[in-house]
């Protein structure tokens, strides 16, 4: 499958159960969910939930996050559609930059045009989201791009 159809609705109170699993079985930080439930999105092929993501927007800045498929799913695109359109809402948002950390998928983001940056050029607002704060480890990479 090269362009999957995938649809992307806000997580409401009866679906951040579901965002908190799939985290939690990836070994993605969880904790901070129900902090910031405006943030998150789940991703659905029809009526098949696929995966999550969210998007921690600070000002012209947002903080791309919790970015997971199911893994039966994997390798069919999903993935890439899923950041489309976590992108796309972002940008029609006012976020023009996105920043993200990373242990598990630097490549991934790389090929999407995503760049290695030092955390101390990481703008105050998105250094100071529990992510960065100290949820994801300190080896996690820093990536950001321009929308
Ligand atoms: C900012 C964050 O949220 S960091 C957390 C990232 N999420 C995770 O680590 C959770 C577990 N992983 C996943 O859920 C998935 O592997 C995802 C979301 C990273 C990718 O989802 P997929 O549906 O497999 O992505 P998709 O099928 O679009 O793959 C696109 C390409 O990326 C590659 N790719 C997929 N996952 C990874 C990865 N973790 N690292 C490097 N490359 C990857 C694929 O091989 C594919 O390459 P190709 O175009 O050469 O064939």
């Amino acid at each position: 499958m090269s362009d999957p159809s995938l649809t992307l609705a806000p997580a409401d109170d009866g679906s951040l159960a579901y965002v908190e699993e799939l985290l939690e079985a990836n070994g993605l930080p969880s904790r901070d969910v129900r902090t910031a439930p405006g943030a998150f999105y789940v991703a659905r092929d029809g009526a098949e939930r696929i995966g999550v993501g969210g998007v921690e927007r600070r000002g012209g800045s947002g903080l791309l996050r919790s970015v997971a498929v199911e893994e039966p799913k994997r390798g069919r695109g999903y993935g890439t559609a899923l950041c489309d359109a976590l992108e796309a809402e972002a940008t029609a948002d006012g976020v023009d930059a996105l920043y993200l950390l990373t242990t598990t998928a630097a490549d991934f983001f790389a090929a999407r045009g995503y760049a290695e940056i030092p955390r101390e050029e990481i703008p105050a607002e998105i250094r100071a989201t529990s992510q960065f704060e100290g949820l994801c480890p300190s080896t996690a990479v820093c990536l950001w791009a321009e929308l």
